[in-house]
């Protein structure tokens, strides 16, 4: 599904990845763990292509990213890969239906389609009766769980997770988690997750461990 080899990274004089491998099969849920300054999130970022690397090769399936122009880039980021952030960004003004369509309106897919699946998708996740809410009116489980069904709606290859359980508390880090499980199990969803929550890293399928800028396991 996803391969990368040999990535490497440098801000200014700062190497940050230095000849990073790692392969991902499809429906594995993979936990990115080590400390701070390790270059998780430098390698999440340029696996799910919103950065590029200064060395090696990125593959989906049978695509090399790393060389793809800007444009293309972007589209194909659109259509194959999801993100899970932190802080998941929803927009406010808009509902939790609307903002978990978005993406798919932007891929160009017919509006009915989209709506119908980012209504099953809602209550995959448990939130049928919140469609219409902004997401102020969420609580942090719930926006969260809102950004996974954003994230979700164009099918994407690939979800990447950066601390996506990092401002829950942990009965609702632990649920993010199951829920993860769910969606492997039942549309075979791939995960790439940075996490510093060792509990939901053993959840995972595998962990790697990266240190100074390379993965040791
Ligand atoms: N855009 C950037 N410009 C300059 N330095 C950067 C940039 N992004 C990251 N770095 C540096 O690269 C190193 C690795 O950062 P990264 O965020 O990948 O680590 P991390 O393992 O995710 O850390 P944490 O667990 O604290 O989030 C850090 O020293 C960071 O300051």
């Amino acid at each position: 599904m996803l391969r990368a080899r040999s990535i490497t990274k440098s801000f200014g004089n700062l190497t940050v990845l230095k000849g990073v491998d790692l392969e991902v099969k499809t429906a594995e849920i993979v936990s990115i763990v080590g400390s701070s300054g390790a270059g998780k999130s430098t390698l999440l970022h340029i696996l799910g292509t919103l950065d590029r690397p200064d060395g090696g090769e990125i593959f989906f399936g049978t695509t090399r990213v790393d060389r793809l122009r800007t444009k293309a880039l972007a589209h194909f980021r659109n259509r194959h890969i999801g993100f899970v952030f932190q802080f998941h960004h929803l927009l406010p003004e808009f509902s939790a239906l609307e903002n978990v369509c978005i993406p798919g309106w932007l891929a160009g897919k017919r509006k009915k389609e989209v709506e119908g699946r980012a209504l099953e998708l809602l209550g995959t996740l448990g939130l049928s009766d919140r469609t219409d809410s902004k997401p102020h009116t969420l609580s942090g489980g719930e926006q969260q769980r809102v950004a996974v069904a954003r994230a979700l709606i164009n099918q994407p290859a690939v979800v990447f997770a950066d601390e996506p359980t990092g401002n829950l508390d942990s009965v609702h880090a632990r649920e993010l988690h199951a829920l993860f499980l769910q969606l492997r199990d039942q549309f075979r969803q791939t995960f790439v997750i940075v996490t510093h929550n060792e509990e939901l890293a053993q959840m995972s399928d595998r962990i790697v461990h990266m240190k100074d800028g390379v993965v040791l396991s």
